[in-house]
């Protein structure tokens, strides 16, 4: 039997190409391709949700999943501490599955991955991500979820706060600040998803680059965690356990 899959934000960049990856995926059944404006009654009938719409809908997506036992794979952006503490409450003895991933791209996780690693080795990190100028939210996604796992690992090591000796300039001189690190936005035409994490320590810097050059990047683990989130309840951050990267 086929996996029904609906989903939402079905004419964005995002929605489109999953569209098209479930369509040519075997043993997936595309039922419902929701837009803005659209009843989600046609999704009814779905095993599972994928979700690229827009921080400010998404909440309300995932509760009208989750009251009908419908399990949810998520890329859209905006998920704070706060959001996900409400999800796993939701969700506490749920057979429902929600999964949210910032980024679903095999280099980006690849690049946390090696990032968290790395964190505990630099007296110096920063991020800057890149990307296309119609993205909505900045920083991305990805960028703060890299944030906050350089800032885990330097936690873990020990480490003191970042040197920085500014005192005085232009107000965003320095970029945005997650959970100590500073995270620089580039939107420029021409870009689709990009991230360099930059280490630094006396003598020596790492670099840490990822692009996505088209959206296709992304489907390989759109589809894998669509396949996979049936077998896994309550909330799964991140694609990691999925493709069997440690964290
Ligand atoms: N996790 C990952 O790997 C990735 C995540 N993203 C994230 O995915 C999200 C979408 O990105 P992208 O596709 O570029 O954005 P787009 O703006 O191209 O697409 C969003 C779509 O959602 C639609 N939409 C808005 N509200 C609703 C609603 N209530 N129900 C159904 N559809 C709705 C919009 O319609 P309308 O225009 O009519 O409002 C639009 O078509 C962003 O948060 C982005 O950061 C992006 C790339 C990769
Ligand atoms: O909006 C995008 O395009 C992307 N959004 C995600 C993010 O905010 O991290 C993932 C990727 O960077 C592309």
């Amino acid at each position: 039997m086929a996996t029904t899959v609906a989903v939402f934000g079905a004419q964005g960049r995002m929605g489109a190409e999953t569209c098209r990856a479930v369509r040519a995926s075997d043993g997936l059944d595309l039922i419902a391709e929701i837009g803005s404006g659209d009843d989600r009654a046609a999704a009814e009938g779905a095993q599972v949700v994928v979700d690229f719409t827009r921080p400010d809908v998404v909440m309300d997506n995932l509760d009208w999943c989750i009251e009908r036992g419908i399990h949810a794979v998520v890329g859209t952006t905006g998920f704070t501490a706060d959001r996900l503490d409400a999800l796993r409450a939701k969700l506490d003895g749920s057979a429902t599955g929600v999964l949210i991933a910032a980024n679903f791209s095999i280099g980006a996780v690849l690049t946390m991955h090696f990032a968290e690693q790395a964190a505990a080795f630099y007296e110096s990190a920063e991020i800057v991500e890149l990307h296309h100028p119609n993205k909505a939210d900045a920083p991305s996604g990805t960028a703060t979820a890299t944030a906050s796992r350089i800032a885990a690992g330097r936690t873990a090591a020990g480490l003191a706060e970042v040197p920085d000796a500014t005192s005085t300039g232009l107000d965003g001189a320095r970029g945005a600040v997650v959970d100590g690190i500073h995270v620089h936005g580039v939107r420029l035409r021409g870009l689709v998803a990009h991230q360099e994490v930059l280490f630094g320590a006396e003598g020596e810097t790492l670099t840490i680059r990822h692009d996505s050059l088209d959206r296709s990047s992304f489907m390989p683990g759109v589809i894998a965690a669509i396949r996979g989130i049936g077998d896994r309840p309550g909330l799964t951050i991140g694609i990691e356990e999925i493709l069997g990267i440690g964290r």
